[in-house]
């Protein structure tokens, strides 16, 4: 990537490319990073989308294979100039196992980092969350804060501690001599929820309120804010912090990034409801039907249910005692730092990420995808 080769088209991985977030930033990176000559999409599951995708003038290589694997990585990485690692276990639902979790969170990071030390890739930019601030398990709130603002960041469930331990790799990473003798250069984008087309919970609460006639009802008060951003605007930023690593490598390396746009700060009810409103639902009460106690109440018990059942069924319901702690407790940000750093501003409009969320909303909730 040398100033005397403006011309080189480079080699860019996205790992966990096909999922949420990264079908976004691979077809962000295609139509917006205009020096890109090879595109590999690497993901333990591939989405038949990707075919479509071989046919436009970039090469894109679809490699099945696993983070955890160090071998399968490395055979990846290698030649890659750029590496978006966004491959993750997103689970606080009691799906996996802690020990999976962190497998694929942690010791996968740990093999993308390795890989590029061994093959000489000098540049990563890890998708970390926003649940490696907060919140805490004191259920402390975080309003408005940014990179430097001061939280105990105090963590029990898998996730955030995974994300967690990941993001410091990475940020440790940055300076270690890869192979040829340059410094390998690293940054972490924090996301909050994310959201926009392909937002599987989005899509889930939609169905649930169509089964019950059209209604959803309020579980958390409206006053607790909780952050968000377009999925689009998460891609974008992903796309311009690759970019932009090289050239700003003292200024970047080894530093976090909140991920935020124009989207508006609201309840996580209230927030939906700026889909689901337009898609025909209805939200029931202006504060909570339920007192919070007996949420607390229900969320033991389905954890209690959770442990009872696995040997027999996985029961995994959405409300559980840390879904419950992180939707009632205020975490928004309000920072400028990806800005100042490197110059990213939201590609779209939150009037743009809402009209494109709700027709996907309307399309997704409709069909069996
Ligand atoms: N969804 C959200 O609101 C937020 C997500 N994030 C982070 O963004 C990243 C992407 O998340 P989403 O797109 O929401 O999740 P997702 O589950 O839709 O995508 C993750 C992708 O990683 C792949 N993957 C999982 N385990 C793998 C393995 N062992 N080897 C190779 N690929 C593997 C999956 O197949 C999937 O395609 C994750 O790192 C997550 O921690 C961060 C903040 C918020
Ligand atoms: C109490 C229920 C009443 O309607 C609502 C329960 C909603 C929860 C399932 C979600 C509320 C907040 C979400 C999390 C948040 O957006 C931050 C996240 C960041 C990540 O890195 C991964 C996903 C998540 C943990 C996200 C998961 C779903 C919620 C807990």
């Amino acid at each position: 990537m040398a100033d005397s080769a403006q011309a080189q088209k480079l080699v860019y991985l996205v790992t966990g490319g096909c999922g949420f977030l990264g079908e976004h930033v691979v077809r962000m990176l295609l139509q917006r990073e205009p020096r890109l000559g090879e595109l590999r999409v690497f993901d333990r599951h591939l989405g038949p989308w990707l075919e479509e995708l071989k046919t436009g003038p970039v090469r894109v290589t679809a490699i099945q294979g696993d983070v955890t694997e160090a071998h399968e990585v490395a055979a990846a990485v290698a030649g890659a100039h750029v590496v978006i690692h966004t491959a993750g276990l997103v689970d606080v639902f009691g799906r996996a196992s802690p020990e999976t979790i962190h497998e694929v969170n942690v010791q996968g990071t740990r093999n993308v980092i390795e890989a590029c030390v061994q093959t000489g890739t000098q540049f990563l930019v890890y998708t970390s969350s926003m649940e490696v601030v907060g919140p805490n398990t004191k259920g402390h709130p975080f309003y408005r804060g940014n990179e430097d603002t001061l939280y105990e960041a105090v963590h029990r469930h898998p996730y955030p501690c995974s994300k967690a331990l990941a993001e410091r790799l990475v940020l440790e990473a940055n300076g270690r001599e890869v192979h040829g003798g340059l410094p390998l250069v690293t940054c972490a984008l924090r996301p909050t929820g994310i959201y926009g087309e392909g937002h599987q919970i989005m899509r889930d609460f939609y169905r649930q309120g169509l089964r019950l006639g059209g209604w959803l009802f309020r579980a958390i008060p409206a006053s607790v804010e909780h952050g968000r951003v377009y999925v689009g605007n998460v891609a974008w930023m992903h796309v311009l912090a690759a970019r932009e690593l090289e050239r700003r490598a003292a200024l970047m390396g080894g530093q976090v990034y909140f991920c935020y746009d124009g989207s508006p700060y609201k309840s996580y009810e209230d927030f939906n409801m700026e889909f689901l409103g337009p898609c025909g639902l209805q939200l029931v009460g202006a504060r909570p039907l339920l007192p919070y106690w007996v949420l607390v109440f229900l969320a033991a018990l389905n954890a209690l249910l959770q442990w009872l059942l696995r040997p027999l069924v996985l029961y995994v319901p959405l409300l559980n005692p840390y879904t419950l702690a992180v939707a009632s407790t205020t975490f928004t940000v309000s920072t400028d730092k990806a800005q100042r750093h490197f110059g990213y501003e939201p590609l779209f409009s939150w009037e743009d990420s809402r009209t494109r969320t709700i027709l996907w909303v309307q399309a997704a909730g409709s069909s069996a995808q």
